[in-house]
């Protein structure tokens, strides 16, 4: 039997308990839950990854809805105990639901949310900072100087690479990946080679009309393409961001053949989930390549990272901060509790989960609608006409 978990309470007369597995960012989510008659229950335990059992106690017997965590284990297990508890919703207050056995909400009837959009600009900032960090050595220079070690400017102190004029390639050119290539095209003039199952359309569109004004502007213009296969971008590009979302499809697509494809002194980025690089084999790959240099917010085996990697002076590494904007952040819980809301109370799913910025509008409240729901389809939710 798991121990009792400690919990803050708001609102405890409200009719809907909705239980969050988190403190989350900001108050507008707790006030739009109190708003519509909800009893706000916040686990409060110092505890950073809750158990199937200590989420268990704080569903108990009867449960509206719950917001999780991307480190939660949200299977068959959580689902049937929240379905017994009367819910019916359930969001991830993160964009990627891997940690959610989708199949098995929608078994019970529950509704699974997830947060996208919100997130889209500030993962690509983070995505585009170690890109940076990399190839220019920031960390090991300001360990460097912090150790006391600087005694003068010198010709070959911290050579990195210069960007500009580069290939970025991306894998995975949704909405961080694609928000990333503008990033890196309009900010670097990098060339841009990306590989996504579909054809990213408003990207393509924005490369050109950028290349046509550079050349207006009688500069360089920039070349783009779309790749066949992701082995083509390894074999291109410089630096490459990699922004798939994390399925039994993309496990381990970078493994140590991909990475033998890869330039010797190519900059690789991860901020999306880490069990899509093979980190034993990059472990290796920066041992025998010292001009190869990795920017990882994310690991295989988090919060672990894999023997040997701390010590690489060639990885910059952090600890999955890529969302982690006060605005995203407290955003995020904003959509995390509009999701269990609206099911709760019955309202149509938003039409479109790209353009989620009704939601975020401070000062107005917020569409009657769910905000973004992966099983919608499933559960043949109805959809808004807002
Ligand atoms: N590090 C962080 O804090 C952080 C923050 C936000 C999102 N993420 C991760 O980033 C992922 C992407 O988020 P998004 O909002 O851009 O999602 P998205 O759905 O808009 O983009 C994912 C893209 O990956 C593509 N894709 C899927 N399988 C592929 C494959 N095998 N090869 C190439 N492309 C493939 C899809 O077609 C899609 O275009 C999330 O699922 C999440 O895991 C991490
Ligand atoms: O998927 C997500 O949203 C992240 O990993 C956390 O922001």
């Amino acid at each position: 039997m798991a121990k009792p978990v400690s919990i803050e309470v708001w609102n405890p007369n409200g009719r809907y308990r909705v239980v969050s597995t988190k403190p989350m960012p900001g108050t507008r989510w707790i006030n739009l839950l109190i708003e519509q008659d909800c009893r706000v229950e916040i686990c409060t335990q110092k505890k950073t990854i809750l158990s199937v059992e200590d989420i268990i106690s704080l569903i108990g017997d009867k449960c509206d809805g719950v917001i999780g965590q991307l480190t939660e284990d949200w299977g068959e297990t959580l689902f049937s105990a929240l379905s017994r508890a009367g819910g019916k919703g359930f969001s991830n207050m993160a964009v990627g639901y891997n940690n959610v056995d989708v199949n098995a909400a929608t078994k019970y009837g529950i509704a699974v949310g997830n947060t996208p959009g919100v997130l889209t600009e500030t993962t690509a900032e983070l995505a585009a900072s170690l890109s940076l960090a990399a190839a220019r050595r920031i960390v090991e220079a300001d360990e460097f100087m912090r150790a006391g070690l600087y005694d003068g400017w010198l010709p070959n102190l911290f050579v990195g690479n210069l960007l500009k004029g580069q290939t970025v390639g991306v894998v995975g050119a949704g909405r961080i990946g694609s928000a990333y290539a503008r990033m890196m095209v309009e900010g670097f003039k990098m060339n841009l080679i990306y590989y996504d199952l579909y054809q990213a359309t408003r990207l393509e569109k924005f490369v050109t009309a950028y290349a046509e004004f550079l050349k207006a502007n009688g500069e360089q213009p920039i070349t783009w393409k779309r790749a066949g296969s992701m082995d083509e971008v390894l074999r291109e590009a410089d630096v490459i961001s990699l922004h798939p979302i994390l399925d039994k499809t993309t496990y381990h697509l970078v493994n140590k053949e991909r990475l033998a494809m890869m330039k010797k002194d190519a900059v690789l980025v991860n901020c999306s989930r880490g069990p899509i690089i093979d980190e034993v084999a990059l472990v290796e790959h920066l041992k025998q390549n010292p001009m190869f240099r990795v920017g990882l917010d994310v690991f295989e085996d988090e919060p672990y990272m894999k023997p040997g990697l701390a010590e690489m002076k060639n990885a910059v590494v952090v600890p999955h901060i890529a969302s982690a904007s006060k605005w995203t952040r407290e955003g995020m819980a904003t959509l995390a509790a509009l999701n269990v809301l609206g099911k709760i109370k019955g309202y149509p799913v938003w039409g479109d989960p790209n353009r989620v910025d009704p939601f975020l509008n401070e000062n107005a409240s917020p569409p009657a609608a769910c905000p973004s729901i992966v099983n919608s389809k499933a559960l043949a939710l109805p959809v808004s006409k807002l």
